[in-house]
């Protein structure tokens, strides 16, 4: 019986860092200052603070500023939307980014769409939702754009295939979609409402799972063949007792001996999104500079 490849995620999110300091390093040597990103996190959610500590080490060893904003779980939305305009207006600035979810009192559209969409990095403001759904320049979500580079790295032309996502948030279901769609694939978007999901997934040469449910896609449903795209990160209880370890939303072990490709969680999907980060924050650097974004970006 054959078994899938595994997607090196971790290695491919390392070449593209790398690519990503050697354009800050000559970005530095135009300009005279380094890139700046800034992620403002609000509360202490233990995850989000994994996510923000891996950032702020990736960005470091970019070549690039990074500018944390911890604040308190009870900042109101005027005192957020007050750093976000702060933010805006500071030059040093070319990236900010607004670690999602916010507590319960903050509205996230109202704070999403006050962040500039020239240094909107996460590509969550209307304005670069627009462009990418009209097929303009813009900032593309860094997780999706991630999960392409992958599959373009592995698959080539991905015209014509059959993609199925599964998931439809604002963050990584349907920039996903637009993205398969824009590279040509027939894509299918599943969600909770989605009927006879196996089936729909059996469809598919390229299966995307953002779904937060852990190994909820089986083995059995995948059509021999397929590459699939874990996006999930969950955290379940490992066999030690007390602690915990990381699964995605695919049955990993069932998918092996019947998919062509996979990405393990973690080390797939996760650090090509800190990467891509990295990458949005270097172009818009170069923009809002006006010198030539590096190529092979
Ligand atoms: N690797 C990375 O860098 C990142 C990983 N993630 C991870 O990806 C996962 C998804 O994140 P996100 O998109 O923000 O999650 P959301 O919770 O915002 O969206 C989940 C989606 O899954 C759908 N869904 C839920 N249950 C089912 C079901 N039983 N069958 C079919 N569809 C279902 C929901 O449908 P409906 O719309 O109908 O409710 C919804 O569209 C999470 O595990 C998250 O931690 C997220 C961002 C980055
Ligand atoms: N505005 C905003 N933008 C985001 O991009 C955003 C967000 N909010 N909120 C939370 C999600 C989640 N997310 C991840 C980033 C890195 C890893 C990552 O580095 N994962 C590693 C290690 C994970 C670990 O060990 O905890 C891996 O999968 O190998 C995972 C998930 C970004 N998100
Ligand atoms: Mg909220």
């Amino acid at each position: 019986m054959s078994t899938a490849a595994i997607i090196d995620g971790a290695g491919f999110a390392a070449g593209l860092r790398a690519r990503v300091a050697e354009g800050v390093a000559a970005f530095r040597e135009r300009t005279g200052r380094a890139p700046g990103l800034a992620v403002v996190l609000v509360g202490e959610d233990p995850a989000s603070q994994v996510y923000v500590r891996n950032k702020g080490r990736a960005t470091a060893e970019a070549g690039m500023v990074s500018i944390e904003h911890k604040l308190p779980a009870e900042t109101s939305q005027a005192d957020l939307l007050a750093l976000v305009r702060e933010l805006n207006a500071d030059p040093s600035v070319d990236g900010i980014l607004v670690q999602l979810p916010l507590p319960a009192q903050i509205n996230e559209n109202a704070v999403i769409a006050t962040i500039d969409p020239d240094k909107d990095v996460d590509g969550f403001n209307p304005v670069n939702v627009g462009r990418l759904a009209s097929g303009l320049h813009g900032f593309v979500p860094c997780t999706p754009l991630g999960c392409i580079m992958l599959l373009k790295d592995r698959l080539g032309d991905l015209s014509g295939l059959d993609a199925v996502v599964v998931g439809r948030s604002n963050i990584v279901g349907k920039p996903m979609a637009q993205l398969l769609l824009k590279e040509n694939c027939t894509v299918t978007i599943a969600h909770s409402r989605t009927r006879d999901l196996p089936a729909i997934v059996g469809r598919a040469d390229i299966v995307v799972a953002a779904v937060g449910r852990p190994r909820m896609i089986r083995g059995d449903w995948l059509k021999p063949g397929a590459t699939v795209i874990d996006v999930g990160i969950n955290r379940v209880p490992a066999d030690e007792p007390g602690k915990t370890r990381l699964v995605g939303d695919v049955a990993f072990d069932e998918a092996l001996p019947v998919a062509a490709a996979i990405t393990p969680v973690p080390k797939g999907v996760g650090p090509m999104t800190i990467a891509v980060l990295l990458r949005n924050t270097l172009v818009s650097a170069c923009r809002r500079e006006r010198v030539p974004v590096p190529e092979g970006l």
